[in-house]
C-alpha cells in the first residue's frame, strides 16, 4: 500500500479530546467531499501532475497541492529520521479513509507509535481497533457524501463544525439516524474562529455538557 502524502510535521494537537497532545501529523492528499469553509482546500484535488518526492514535501514552506507517494516502512523511516519525539500520530487530510489505512497503523503500531485519525465519516473506517477515531461528520456538503452509520458507530469521538444554529439540528438528527456509542465524546468546533460561532458553540457545550473544541493551533498560530 503507498499513500499520498501532502505533509509529514510535528506540532501539538490543536483540535479535540487530544488537544494539547505533542502529535506528529500525516496529512494525505484526496478528499471529494468539498466542504466550503475546509480549511485545507490544497489537498482536494490529486493530480498525477503534483507528485513530488517526499524530500520535497518535507521541504515545503507553503501548502501546496503536491504529494509524495510513500510505503508504510518508509514513512516509519522518514518520521525516525526526522528526529520526532512524539509518540501520538494523527492521519488527516485531505480524507484520509479514502485510503485502507491497517497497512500504515500496523507497522506504526508496532513501533510504538499510538494512532489517530480525522475523518468525515463519509467513507469506511478501514484502520486498527486501537486506533482513535474521530468523526467530524459532513452533513450536505456540495460533493454528495453521505455519513455512514459504520462510521458513526467507530467514533470514539465526534466533533463537529458549526457556525449557526441550523448546524445544531444537523447534529441532532444525525445522531438519531446513526447513533453513536454510549459515552462518545461530542465536542462541538467552531468554524473558522468566527466569534458568532465560537459563542454559539460555547452555550450549546453549556446546555448539553459536550465539548468545545477550538483548533488551539490557529490561535497559536502554529502548524
Ligand atoms: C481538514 S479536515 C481533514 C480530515 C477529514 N477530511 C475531516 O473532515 O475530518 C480536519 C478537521 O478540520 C476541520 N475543519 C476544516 N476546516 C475547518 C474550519 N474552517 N474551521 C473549523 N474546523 C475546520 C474538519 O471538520 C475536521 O475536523
Ligand atoms: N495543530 C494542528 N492540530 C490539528 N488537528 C487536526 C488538524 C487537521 O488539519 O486535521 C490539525 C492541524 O492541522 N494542526
Ligand atoms: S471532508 Fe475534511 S478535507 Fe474534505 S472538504 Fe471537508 S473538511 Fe476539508
Ligand atoms: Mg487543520
Amino acid at each position: 500500500m503507498i499513500y499520498p502524502i501532502n505533509e509529514l510535521f510535528e506540532t501539538i494537537q490543536g483540535e479535540g479530546v487530544y488537544t494539547g497532545v505533542p502529535a506528529i501529523f500525516i496529512r494525505l492528499q484526496g478528499c471529494p467531499v468539498g466542504c466550503p469553509w475546509c480549511d485545507t482546500q490544497h489537498t482536494w484535488d490529486k493530480s498525477a501532475d503534483d507528485r513530488i518526492a517526499i524530500t520535497d514535501v518535507l521541504a515545503k514552506q507553503q501548502a501546496s497541492t503536491q504529494f509524495a507517494e510513500v510505503s508504510p516502512d518508509d514513512i516509519l523511516a522518514q518520521i525516525q529520521a526526522l528526529g520526532f519525539t512524539a509518540k501520538h500520530v494523527v492521519i488527516t487530510g485531505g480524507e484520509p479513509c479514502m485510503y485502507d489505512l491497517r497497512p500504515l497503523a500496523a507497522v506504526l503500531e508496532a513501533a510504538g507509535y499510538r494512532l489517530q485519525i480525522e475523518t468525515s465519516g463519509t467513507f469506511e473506517v478501514l484502520t486498527s481497533p486501537q486506533t482513535w477515531v474521530t468523526v467530524s461528520p459532513k452533513v450536505d456538503m456540495p460533493g454528495g457524501y453521505a455519513v455512514r452509520a459504520d462510521a458513526m458507530l467507530r467514533a470514539n469521538e465526534v466533533k463537529y463544525p458549526v457556525a449557526m444554529h441550523k448546524h445544531i439540528e444537523q447534529l441532532d438528527q444525525l445522531l438519531l439516524d446513526c447513533p453513536v456509542q454510549p459515552g462518545t465524546t461530542i465536542c462541538l468546533q467552531p468554524i473558522s474562529q468566527r466569534p458568532h460561532a465560537t459563542e454559539l458553540a460555547m452555550r450549546i457545550c453549556r446546555q448539553r455538557n459536550w465539548r468545545l473544541s477550538v483548533q488551539l493551533h490557529k490561535y497559536l498560530a502554529i502548524d
